[in-house]
């Protein structure tokens, strides 16, 4: 399998390579050449397969030549075996028509760990044949930290650092990653946003004072990796409530869109999905492009939902680039122009082609809580707020009661406790599993907003 850029100017690449390199050099983001096709024979016949075996059929023809069936195998059985639910990724039913998959089962709680614990393996086999060691940097509104440092603690060829929005993650979130006392990890609190983080870690890859001398990688979903992994879950959803002979739908809590696209590449390898629902909290700038073609940046707000306080979404670009018929001229110049105005008016095609699969909703406040009421009274889960926007989204879309509606359950409600006591009174217990983190000491160091001023920690910190 080959990878090409989403603006066309940057190397193509096999798995291997596009593993570790994270985003194109000219800026883009790489996508498969083709999406590999299964037939509905094929699907029917992955039904029943362990989550693990399954994940080795869906992402072989992505793997391409880089690994051997067997190797990819043995890196599934290893990183699934991670998971504290012997399903990986349960399916629990709500109601007759809505689903919840539990994606929270690895070692930090959260939908992350299913790439993540895979990509650390994928680091590992790649860069035992290198000579410099993978410097990744990151970042995260709370999830993707702890999730990507847990997947890389203690690795010989690689070292990490984080960076978060000071403040704006949960406690809980913050010490997952705070704590690990690995010197491979490095903590960075920016007193800023999260969409200011992420923009200063996009700016390093085309950095050549700090790409002179450090190999960069990336764990964001801006790596293809982490979204190939995230395919099989929609498969592994659907094949348990009858595909290929019967649609589904799938609501997706959504920031920076990398689920919800591998939710779209599910389709487009032939399984049958009805709607894709994309749920936003307050900061709602993909429901506006969605509904109204309007993709313009707005004011970041800190919510409930902070994992979701996403402004600039990274997947949307992937979308925009299918959507235009991969044109990746037309979709570097609107980039080119995003990175100045802020503003992105999807063009009629775009609007269109998206308009055919995905739906938006968004969620105040107020519904979240609802939804996580409901969940509670009517049907004994205990959800995360994520997972409520989700939900909120899935029933008041869900129109066709002959198609399930599956809501994906992207974190463990004790990661949010504060919203959860708010919602339905009850104190959420974090699983043992994740060891004490107020007993553990926190490490990490925080800087200004400056691009210069970060990039120049990292420098000095980076072992080369
Ligand atoms: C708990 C949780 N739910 C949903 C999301 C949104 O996922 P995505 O960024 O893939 O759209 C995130 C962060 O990304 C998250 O941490
Ligand atoms: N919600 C995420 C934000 C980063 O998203 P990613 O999927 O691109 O890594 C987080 O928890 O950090």
């Amino acid at each position: 399998m080959r990878y090409v850029s989403t603006r066309g100017q940057a190397p193509v690449l096999d798995f291997e390579g596009v593993t570790l390199t994270g985003l194109a050099s000219d800026g883009g983001l790489y996508l498969p050449q083709e999406w590999p096709q299964f037939s509905r024979e094929e699907i029917a016949a992955l039904r029943g397969l362990p989550y693990s075996e399954l994940a080795v059929r869906i992402m072989a023809p992505f793997v391409g030549e880089s690994l051997t069936e067997a190797e990819l195998r043995d890196l599934c059985q290893r990183a699934y075996g991670n998971f504290s639910h012997a399903a990986t990724t349960p399916l629990v039913q709500l109601d007759e028509q809505h689903w919840l998959l539990e994606l929270f089962h690895g070692p930090t709680l959260a939908f992350k760990d299913v790439a993540l614990q895979l990509l650390g393996l994928f680091f590992e086999t790649f860069l035992d044949k290198r000579e410099r060691p993978l410097t990744i940097i990151g970042a995260t509104s709370g999830d993707t930290g702890s999730a990507a440092i847990h997947a890389v603690a203690g690795r010989e060829n690689a070292q990490i650092f984080m960076l978060h929005p000071e403040g704006r993650v949960s406690e809980i979130q913050r010490r997952q990653m705070t704590t690990v006392s690995a010197a491979n990890v490095h903590n960075i609190a920016i007193a800023g946003s999260f969409d200011d983080a992420q923009a200063m870690v996009k700016r390093m890859f085309a950095d050549e004072v700090l790409t002179a001398t450090l190999d960069i990688g990336a764990v964001n979903s801006i790596n293809w990796a982490r979204l190939m992994a995230q395919v099989v879950y929609y498969f592994y959803a659907a094949l348990q409530l009858g595909a290929p002979d019967r649609k589904v739908s799938f609501s997706v809590p959504t920031g920076n869109f990398g689920d919800v696209f591998a939710g779209y590449v599910a389709a487009h390898m032939g399984l049958p999905v009805e709607r894709l629902i994309v749920a936003t909290n307050k900061n709602d700038i993909l429901a506006r492009a969605i509904r109204d073609g309007d993709y313009s940046v707005g004011e970041s707000h800190a919510t409930i939902t902070p994992s979701m306080d996403i402004q600039v979404s990274s997947n949307f670009e992937r979308l925009l680039f299918e959507a235009n018929g991969r044109d990746a001229a037309a979709l570097a110049a609107q980039m080119d122009e995003f990175a100045s105005s802020k503003t992105l008016p999807l063009e009629s095609v775009q609007r269109e082609a998206i308009a055919a699969m995905f739906s938006a909703e968004r969620a105040t406040p107020e519904e979240t809580l609802a939804a996580m009421r409901w969940a509670h009274e009517s049907c004994g889960e205990v959800i995360d707020p994520h997972t409520a926007v989700g939900l909120h989204a899935a029933r008041a879309l869900a129109t066709d009661a002959a198609v399930p509606v599956v809501t994906l359950a992207t974190a463990h409600p004790a990661k949010f406790p504060d919203a959860v006591k708010q919602a339905i009174g009850i104190e959420a217990a974090l699983p043992a599993r994740v060891g004490d983190l107020f007993a553990l000491e926190e490490r990490f160091e925080t800087l200004p907003a400056d691009y210069d001023a970060v990039r120049d920690y990292i420098s000095a910190k980076a072992t080369r």
